[in-house]
């Protein structure tokens, strides 16, 4: 038994809470927000983000953060991106001794365009080399009702990668180990952008031929830009890669393909955002991706379409054509450049 906090009771930190709790740790699941914790440690349930999952009772809840970390030996950081830099600052006046520290959010953070081990570790230097990025096809919605799940934990230490992977691996939570940190976090940002993107297809109409089209072209230049930042070109046919872009763009669970659907009905990224309470890490992603493109003078029409429908409003159809009257490409030439084999060129 370990002791294990988590910090941020969304959807997802609410079920890892459950799963390691039902794993038999000793779990502090921190929320922000004093009523939630209190709501949740009556009723144990989560009806905000996780409706009809019950936390198992070994799981106890509070909005101290310094009562959630102490003593504990893993601290799961569950915030949405936009807020873990925050939440990283906070941690760095309370932390001592000997922490894994396990990254489960999905993004990039504006402006510095950093992965959120990245941030992690300028936040909190002395346990840079024990950071761990946990990633891959797992909507919580599942996972809290232990549907059989694969997952994967990424880790410059294959030690610190296999603590984690012991500390949460049960019979219906399986999980892989993975040395390339980058790509399992590029992975799991930049499939979110490709998820609205199937979304506004649906919305618009089109059928499956549309959403295959996306999911392997949108595989390709999440690829490129990978690799350019350093990613290995294999991660992106495992779990964090095609896994989660499988998932998120076909899901009923998925946020990312929802607010794509509300895109395609003409809907603003400021509406879609007042209207869930739940975070759309794609719509900040596709601008951090598409500023990325520039850097690393990556193509990525398909980011680059979606973030002009975010973000100049661009008419969805329109951006549909652009996509399919591009100049002609060879689509061998650009696998071989997605598995690295061209790369150079
Ligand atoms: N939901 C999933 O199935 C799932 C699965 C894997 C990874 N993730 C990732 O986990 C992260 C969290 O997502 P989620 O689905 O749990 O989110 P959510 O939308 O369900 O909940 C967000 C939570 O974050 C809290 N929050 C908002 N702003 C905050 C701030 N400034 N400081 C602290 N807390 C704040 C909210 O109060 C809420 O509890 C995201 O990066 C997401 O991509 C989600
Ligand atoms: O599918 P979404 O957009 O809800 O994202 C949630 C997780 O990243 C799925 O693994």
């Amino acid at each position: 038994m370990k002791k294990v906090a988590v910090i941020g009771a969304g959807s997802w930190g609410t079920a890892l809470a459950g799963l390691l709790g039902e794993n038999g740790h000793e779990v502090v699941l921190w929320a922000r927000n004093k009523r939630l914790a209190d709501e949740l440690n009556q009723t144990r349930e989560n009806t905000a983000y996780l409706p009809g999952v019950l936390l198992p009772s070994s799981v106890i809840v509070t909005n101290d953060l310094k009562q959630a970390i102490a003593g504990a030996r893993f601290i799961f950081v569950v915030t949405p991106s936009h807020a873990v830099r925050e939440t990283a600052v906070a941690l760095n006046e309370m932390l001592t001794g000997e922490k894994i520290i396990v990254s489960a959010a999905k993004g990039l953070e504006l402006g510095t365009f950093k992965r959120m081990s990245e941030v992690i570790a300028e936040e909190l230097p002395a346990y840079a080399e024990t950071i761990a990025v946990l990633s891959g096809p797992n909507h919580a919605e599942e996972v809290g009702r232990r549907h059989p799940t694969a997952s994967v934990v990424a880790a410059t230490s294959q030690e610190v990668a296999e603590l984690v992977q012991d500390l949460l691996m049960n019979p219906f939570f399986r999980v892989y180990t993975n040395p390339d940190v980058i790509g399992v976090e590029l992975g799991g940002a930049l499939k979110n952008i490709i998820a609205l993107g199937a979304g506004i297809a649906e919305g618009l109409g089109f059928g499956d031929n549309a959403k295959a089209a996306l999911m392997t072209r949108g595989l390709a230049e999440i690829a490129r830009l990978g690799m350019a930042m350093g990613a290995k070109p294999l991660t992106f046919a495992g779990l964090a890669g095609v896994g989660d872009l499988m998932v998120t763009c076909t899901s009923r669970h998925s946020r990312n393909r929802r607010a794509g659907i509300m895109v395609a009905q003409g809907k603003s990224v400021q509406q879609i955002q007042a209207e869930t309470n739940m975070v759309v890490e794609g719509i900040r992603s596709t601008l951090a991706a598409y500023k990325l493109a520039q850097r690393y003078k990556i193509v990525m029409p398909i980011t680059e379409q979606t973030y002009r429908i975010l973000y100049e409003g661009k008419p969805p159809r329109e951006a549909v054509l652009e996509l399919m009257t591009r100049g002609k490409t060879h689509e061998i030439e650009e696998v071989a450049v997605s598995c690295g084999t061209l790369w150079q060129k």
